[in-house]
Parts: C-alpha cells; sequence; structure tokens
C-alpha cells in the first residue's frame, strides 16, 4: 500500500521531473484502486439523484477525487516553490508587461511564430527552417484599434514542457501573464498538437476559454463546513467535497455549488484558485499554403479558430482583427464640456471596466474629487446619461468627467 504523506516528503527531495514521475506513478496505481485505504468510511448523506456512473462506482469516484485533489496541491508546489527553495520555480522570461494588453505566442518549434511576430510588428525576431530558433522571449509592438499591443515570440515549446523541458515551463509562465494566448499551429503537421499543447498548458493551472465553475467556497474561523448544492448534483456529493476539504484542512468553511454539472476537477480548481489562470485562447494554424482546400475548410470551422499563411501574406489581418476582438478591449473618447471630443486618441481600458477605472487611467487622483460623469455612447440609456462611478462603460462610448470643485 502506498503512502502519500511518504510521496509527499520524497518529492521534496527529488527535482522536478522525477517528483512528477513518481507522482504520475502513483496516480496511476492509485487508477487501479489498489489504494482503498483512502476512501474514508465515515457517515454520509446522499444528496439527491447522481448520474448513473458515479452512483454505480462511488467508492472509485471519491478515491479518485480525494488522489486528484493531493496530486493538484502538490504539483502547485512543484511548480511554485516557496522563497528560498533555489532555480525550478515557474520565473518566466525577464520582459515587462507594456502597452494595454498582452498576446503571447505558444506553439511547437518551426510552426512560424516568429514569421508573425515580424508581419505584425517592427521588430524583426529571427526566422529559420530549424527548431529552437527563438531562444528567449522577443516582444513587439502591435498599434491597433488605438491601443498598443505587446506581442511576445517565444520560444518553441514541445511534449513535456510543463514538466520542465527545453524552457517549457518558462514559456508557459510567460503565457500565464498573457491577456491573450495565440497558440500558433502547423496546418501541415498532425492534428494532435493542438491538444499535446492544451494538455501542458492545463497542466499548469491555465484553463483556456472557459470561465471559473460555478462554485463560491469561503473560508471561516468556526463553525465546521457547510456544503449546500443548489440543484441535485450529477457528478458530486457532500462526502466527496468533505473528503476533499478535509485533506486541505479547510475544516471551516462554507461550500455554495451552484451548477449541477460540475466535477470533483472544478471544485479542486476552485479550491486552488490562487494556482488557476483563466486565459482565452485563438487557434492560428499557420502554413495553410501546404495543405489541400479540404483540409483547410475543415480548420476554419474549428472554434476560437482562424488560419492564416504568413509565406502567402494570406489572412494574416483576419488574425489580428481576432485577436482584437478576443481581448475585448474598450475604447473611450474623453471630452471637456462644450469641446467636442478627440475621436483620434482613445483611452483603453478592460472589457467589465466602470467609469471608476476610466477615472485611474486618467489619473490617480482622478476619483478623488469626481462628482459625477456624463456618458454618450452604447452603455447610456439616454443621451447623455448622467452616472456614478460603478457604471459600466462599452466600446467607443464618450465620457466627460465632472469634478466637484468644478460644478
Ligand atoms: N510554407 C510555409 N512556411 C512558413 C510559413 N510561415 C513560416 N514558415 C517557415 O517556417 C519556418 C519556421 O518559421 P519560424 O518563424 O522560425 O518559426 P518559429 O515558430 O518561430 O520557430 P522556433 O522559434 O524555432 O520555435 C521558416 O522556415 C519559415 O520560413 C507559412 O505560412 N508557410
Ligand atoms: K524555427
Ligand atoms: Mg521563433
Amino acid at each position: 500500500m502506498v503512502n502519500i504523506t511518504e510521496k509527499i516528503k520524497e518529492c521534496d527531495f527529488l527535482p522536478f521531473c522525477d517528483a512528477l514521475r513518481t507522482l504520475t506513478r502513483f496516480q496511476d496505481r492509485g487508477r487501479n484502486g489498489s489504494d482503498s485505504k483512502w476512501v474514508t468510511r465515515t457517515h454520509h448523506r446522499s444528496v439527491g439523484p447522481v448520474a448513473d456512473g458515479f452512483a454505480e462506482n462511488k467508492a472509485t469516484e471519491y478515491h479518485l477525487g480525494l488522489l486528484k485533489g493531493k496530486l493538484a496541491r502538490l504539483r502547485a508546489q512543484l511548480l511554485e516553490p516557496g522563497p528560498g527553495a533555489g532555480s525550478g520555480g515557474g520565473a518566466g522570461f525577464d520582459v515587462s508587461k507594456s502597452g494595454d494588453a498582452r498576446i503571447a505566442l505558444v506553439g511547437f518549434p518551426s510552426v512560424g511564430k516568429s514569421t508573425f511576430l515580424s508581419k505584425i510588428t517592427k521588430t524583426k525576431s529571427e526566422v529559420a527552417a530549424y527548431s529552437f530558433t527563438t531562444l528567449t522571449a522577443i516582444p513587439g509592438v502591435l498599434e491597433y484599434g488605438g491601443a498598443e499591443i505587446q506581442i511576445l515570440d517565444l520560444p518553441g515549446i514541445i511534449e513535456g514542457a510543463s514538466e520542465g523541458k527545453g524552457r517549457g515551463r518558462q514559456v508557459i509562465s510567460a503565457a500565464k501573464t498573457s491577456d491573450l494566448i495565440l497558440m500558433v499551429l502547423d496546418a501541415t503537421k498532425r492534428a494532435e498538437q493542438r491538444a499535446l499543447l492544451e494538455a501542458e498548458l492545463e497542466a499548469v493551472g491555465i484553463r483556456l476559454n472557459r470561465s471559473p465553475p460555478n462554485i463560491y467556497v469561503k473560508a471561516k474561523k468556526a463553525g465546521g463546513m457547510k456544503i449546500t448544492f443548489q440543484a441535485p448534483p450529477k457528478y458530486l456529493d457532500e462526502k466527496m467535497l468533505y473528503n476533499i476539504l478535509r485533506d486541505y484542512k479547510m475544516l471551516n468553511c462554507e461550500v455554495l455549488v451552484r451548477d449541477e454539472n460540475a466535477t470533483v476537477d472544478d471544485f479542486i480548481d476552485v479550491i486552488m484558485k490562487d494556482h488557476r489562470k483563466y486565459i482565452r485562447c485563438l487557434y492560428v494554424y499557420n502554413k495553410i499554403d501546404s495543405v489541400t482546400m479540404a483540409y483547410l475548410d475543415e480548420l476554419a470551422r474549428e472554434p476560437h479558430t482562424v488560419v492564416m499563411s504568413c509565406e502567402l501574406d494570406l489572412g494574416i489581418a483576419d488574425v489580428v482583427e481576432r485577436c482584437w476582438q478576443e481581448l475585448r478591449l474598450i475604447r473611450i473618447y474623453t471630452k471637456r464640456q462644450s469641446i467636442d471630443p478627440d475621436f483620434g486618441e482613445a483611452l483603453i481600458v478592460r472589457s467589465g471596466s466602470t467609469i471608476e477605472d476610466v477615472c485611474d487611467q486618467i489619473h490617480r487622483t482622478m476619483k478623488d474629487t469626481f462628482k459625477y460623469a456624463l456618458v454618450w455612447g452604447a452603455s447610456a440609456k439616454h443621451i447623455p446619461q448622467r452616472v456614478g462611478l460603478g457604471h459600466f462603460v462599452a466600446d467607443e462610448d464618450v465620457v466627460q468627467i465632472v469634478s466637484a470643485w468644478r460644478a
């Protein structure tokens, strides 16, 4: 029988790859069900009907859920060692963020990442037919829609990158800091490349094109665990969550599961939320000059996907336009009283921004004297609408800030 506490200790002394290998072996053993010690036998009150597979094999599901919880915690420890832990950390490249947003070019070697960067920015990143031409992060600036977008050309990554192969972990760390991941794929290469890359990003806590699970967890000082399901869950039950929470030493907390389809992986993502990053991803197939029309047709219809040929200069503008849409940046034109706004110069804020964010963007102390704002545009109910700091702005709104001392 395997004792996970021993394994945890063992992992602390092993280099990263060995530790992950040990963990993987351990996880496989767990899947086979030989380590039954970890199925706790506490009294359990079942909550409503559950999905067939889950109901049939509850013991295995509890066991696997707990193992996944432990594994997620260990992975996070291995990926982000504490202070004084020396090398092997998740540090990215030394490129400071600049502009209104950052896009990371992630992909296998020689898919055309540097070729693309050189096409859309003034930066020239070395292009060659051999793998690992790019060895570090090369930043370029794309000016679009009145915004300055930083594009980060990165070294190619290979399978096993999340475990530290090549410069994989550094690349993934850089990707984690971006607002949008542009996954550059080679249309002439086998279709599995996309799933392989996704798995590498997933392994370090990046969640692509997903939103955080609809589960609310709040730590408390006392009162034990309170687990509530808004609707009968299909893949979870109270005992499973209880076991995982206890393992995480979250003995006092409130849990509200709002989504009946939530899985144990979702639940783990929520309790590991400090190690999860939800990032939008656009899949870009390059080199479409070298595939059949039928295959091109197929690729272009995949979700969140665009196709291009850097070599023939085809589809580049579409890719840039899609990037802009995916970033969901909002352009705000500010105006002064009785003066027309300057439509040549926009203020850029993120989607979901309010008048308060607009104030902060103008000046640090702007909202100290804020009285109200007048808004013209899509977010205004009438023209102009008088609003407070909490008003959500929309793309291309015109905003006039009225300060207390001036009114
Ligand atoms: N056929 C074809 N070849 C292309 C296209 N775009 C780039 N290439 C070629 O693909 C090769 C690799 O291009 P790079 O831009 O160096 O690729 P990369 O992804 O930056 O590669 P690494 O930095 O090594 O990871 C070069 O020989 C390019 O000329 C394209 O649209 N079609
Ligand atoms: K290359
Ligand atoms: Mg390159």
